[in-house]
């Protein structure tokens, strides 16, 4: 042992100074790199609203750089964005100026730092301060403007100073009050976000999985015609009021009570802290409750109640002093990639998958990932026997993070043929589909689909696999034309779950027009856009097959690229299936 150590200690001795210590240049060089770097993200992230890395990473070249200028404040630039909330802003928007700027929140990642900073602020002001705790929606923030009780402008939050001017886009939500319950003039903030619910059940998640909620809703708000962003189902919480507040002595929780009558949509898991001993309490019971919300968070914000106390502590040039926020760590693990194998949705498009060696997150073993297309694989320099990170975000889907060690010599490529039928595999933007509508793999994928919108007992992927097999279907009308003899030979089936199967098969005729188009799974036809077409009187699939691409673009809230979709999507297999469909007495 003491032999080792002197080896070591040579071994010290002799290293060149610049491996022991970030020299000064070298620091110099990464300072400007990080700087430039984070101002790039911060303009993606707050500016386009389409982050290209994850906030993990981000937060990582984040705190290198406030590290390194802590150690080296000689070399900090004069525009570090360390020292400004958001990020420079373009003039893609007209500008609205913020009456107070919009900044950031203080954040601390452990429990006994939150619980120190309440301590201190006790300590600060010497009084015994209640606080808020909310729920840290993870969603983009949004400024709305009321003259009269009447919503005249809403704004992103931009540079922190101005936002940009989306009250077109900000209308669409239907949660945000154009017209409050009383004329008052009142400045307000809150969350703009996605319910997972919605997404989920929209008949067009495809559309949806490149990128997070997050990253959906600001994209939403930044869309240049209103009705691609009314396709979005924004919701909303107001969580802090700016200015046209009535009684001086209101405190936070009286405001945020006062708002939600007057029509704001209020987070009701808002909770008053009166000891700093319950604080510990809410953030297990939020964490807890996290995996449930049916919207992401990704931590919990702390405030001072009482209003005369936050204008005593004041502001930082980043975040107010009277908020904290914690953020929940994201669960992590590292394991190996044993493979990548690809899947075909029921749309045919070729999704890769990672089959990772079996890791425990939370409370879940998780043996697979879904890579999202080739540029995801690319960038990740991703291959077969790599050792990787793995990470769960708020939602449970968990995400390759980086490559910890490459043992493979190359980067993963996705095969030119389809596994399932071999036919050669198509590029469509920045996806790659199986165009052969009678692939195996898309047509189980119809058919699952269909059993379940329809809600036929009984068939679920196995048996409908086993009944592909046998050649009994391939079409959604075939489950229509099944015998007795055809069931009977399948496992558990009996004479009475044959009979249970067959009134449900009945009972599925009785369904309307809308969910049965959703059960077909027609491109561009999710429940939301299947509304507003039968809305504008379209209440038949011949109907809509007999109307043209200019007709259905310019319904409310279709537009062209959805138009363009629909009618690509009523292809000559649909319409036969759905004649056959029409045939068994379904009412389409
Ligand atoms: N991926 C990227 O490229 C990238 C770039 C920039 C920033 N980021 C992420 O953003 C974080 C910092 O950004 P930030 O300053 O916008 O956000 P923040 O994490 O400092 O929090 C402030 C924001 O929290 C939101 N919020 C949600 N619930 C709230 C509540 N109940 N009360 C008050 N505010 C609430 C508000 O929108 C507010 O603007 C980074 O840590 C990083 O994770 C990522
Ligand atoms: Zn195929």
């Amino acid at each position: 042992m003491k032999q080792r150590l002197k080896y070591i200690i040579l071994f010290i001795l002799f290293l060149p100074a610049g491996v022991l210590s970030l020299d000064h240049d070298n620091a110099e060089k990464k300072i400007k790199y990080l700087s430039t770097e984070i101002a790039r993200h911060n303009y993606l992230y707050y500016v386009l609203g389409q982050p290209e890395i994850s906030n993990q990473e981000y937060d990582r070249l984040y705190n290198e750089l406030v590290r390194l200028e802590k150690r080296f404040p000689g070399l900090v630039l004069p525009d570090s964005p360390t020292h400004r909330a958001g990020s420079k802003l373009e003039n893609i928007f007209p500008l609205v100026s913020h009456p107070l700027p919009m900044l950031s929140l203080d954040k601390s990642y452990t429990v006994s730092d939150l619980v120190s900073w309440a301590v201190n602020i006790q300590e600060i002001t010497k009084k015994k301060i209640f606080f808020m705790a909310e729920e840290k929606i993870d969603g983009t923030a949004i400024e709305l403007f009321y003259e009269n009780g009447v919503l005249v402008k809403a704004a992103t939050r931009g540079d922190g100073q101005s936002g940009y001017d989306i009250t077109a886009n900000a209308r669409t939500i239907k949660t945000l009050p154009l017209k409050l319950d009383k004329p008052v003039s009142i400045i307000v903030r809150g969350e703009v976000f996605i319910r997972k619910s919605r997404i989920k059940n929209s008949g067009n998640e495809e559309d949806y999985d490149t990128g997070s909620l997050r990253n959906m809703a600001a994209g939403a708000l930044r869309k240049h015609c209103s009705r691609e962003t009314a396709k979005i189902p924004l919701d909303l919480f107001i969580f802090e009021a700016v200015s046209g507040v009535p009684g001086k002595d209101m405190d936070h929780g009286k405001i945020l009570e006062w708002l939600k009558n007057l029509g704001f949509p209020i987070n009701s898991h808002n909770q008053i802290i009166n000891h700093i001993k319950d604080i510990a309490g809410f953030i297990d019971k939020t964490a807890v409750n996290r995996d449930i919300l049916d919207y992401e968070i990704d931590g919990i914000v702390l405030k001072v109640l009482d209003r005369k106390i936050r204008n005593r502590l004041g502001n930082t040039s980043r975040f107010p002093r009277w908020a904290m926020a914690f953020k929940f760590e994201s669960l992590q693990a590292v394991t190996n990639l044993e493979n990548i194998i690809v899947q075909i949705s029921r749309l045919g498009r070729a999704t890769p998958v990672a089959i990772l060696k079996p890791v425990k997150i939370g409370n879940s073993i998780i043996s697979r990932a879904s890579l999202n297309n080739q540029d995801y694989i690319n960038d990740l320099g991703l291959g077969i026997g790599d050792k990787i990170r793995l990470v769960r975000k708020g939602d449970v889907i968990p995400v390759i993070e980086d490559v910890l060690e490459k043992n493979s010599s190359s980067t993963w490529i996705m095969p030119v043929n389809c596994p399932f039928c071999n036919t050669r595999l198509e590029n469509i933007g920045e996806h790659v589909f199986c165009p052969n509508y009678d692939c195996y793999e898309q047509v189980l994928g119809r058919l699952v689909w269909f059993a379940q919108k329809m809600k036929i007992k009984y068939l679920g992927p196995a048996l409908i696999k086993s009944l592909i097999k046998q050649n009994k279907i391939h079409n959604p009308e075939d489950f229509y034309s099944l015998s007795s003899d055809d069931l009977k030979h399948l496992k558990g089936f009996g004479s009475h779950k044959i009979q249970q199967f067959k009134t449900s098969l009945e009972k599925s005729k009785d369904h309307p027009f809308e969910t049965i188009i959703l059960a077909l799974g027609i491109q561009g036809l999710g429940r939301h856009n299947i509304m507003i077409l039968k809305n504008a009187g379209y209440n038949s699939a011949d109907m809509i097959i007999s109307s043209d691409m200019e007709k259905l673009a310019e319904i409310k809230g279709i537009g062209r690229e959805t138009a363009r979709k629909i009618i690509k999507g009523f292809n000559p297999d649909i319409q036969k299936t759905i004649q056959a469909l029409k045939k068994n007495g379904l009412r389409l």
